[in-house]
């Protein structure tokens, strides 16, 4: 059972510590600092790492800035864009910083 699905296209920059938050809904901002987290991919569940939630930020979409995207490894357009596809409409978000633990049965940390 996985705690937290993203998106498979995000699955290797993940894996590769380059993608170290995550922008949520509400539904999703009742992680805590310091849980472990088992991480699947959100078309098939498929575990592929555990990531250890640093901080969970309430964040407003305009107040989003380069450093958020560079965390994303994104631009801060694409990330907007992201955002306007997964949640239209959406401006309130949470901001889940997160480092990553292990990826499938291999500690990296
Ligand atoms: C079900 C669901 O909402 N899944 C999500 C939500 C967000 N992400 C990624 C996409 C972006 O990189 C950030 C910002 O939302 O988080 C995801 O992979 N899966």
């Amino acid at each position: 059972m996985n705690d937290i699905t993203f998106f498979q296209r995000f699955e290797s920059d993940i894996v590769a510590g380059r993608k170290t938050i995550t922008l949520r809904d509400v539904s999703e901002s009742h992680f805590i600092p310091g849980q472990q987290l088992r991480v699947g991919r959100y078309e098939d569940d498929v575990y592929f790492c555990t990531i250890e939630v640093v901080s969970v930020t309430p964040v407003a979409l305009e107040k989003l800035t380069d450093e958020h995207a560079r965390q994303e490894n994104m631009t801060l357009p694409e990330l907007k864009e992201v955002i306007g596809e997964i949640y239209p409409g959406l401006t309130e978000l949470y901001a889940i910083v997160f480092r990553l633990l292990t990826k499938s049965d291999k500690r990296v940390l």
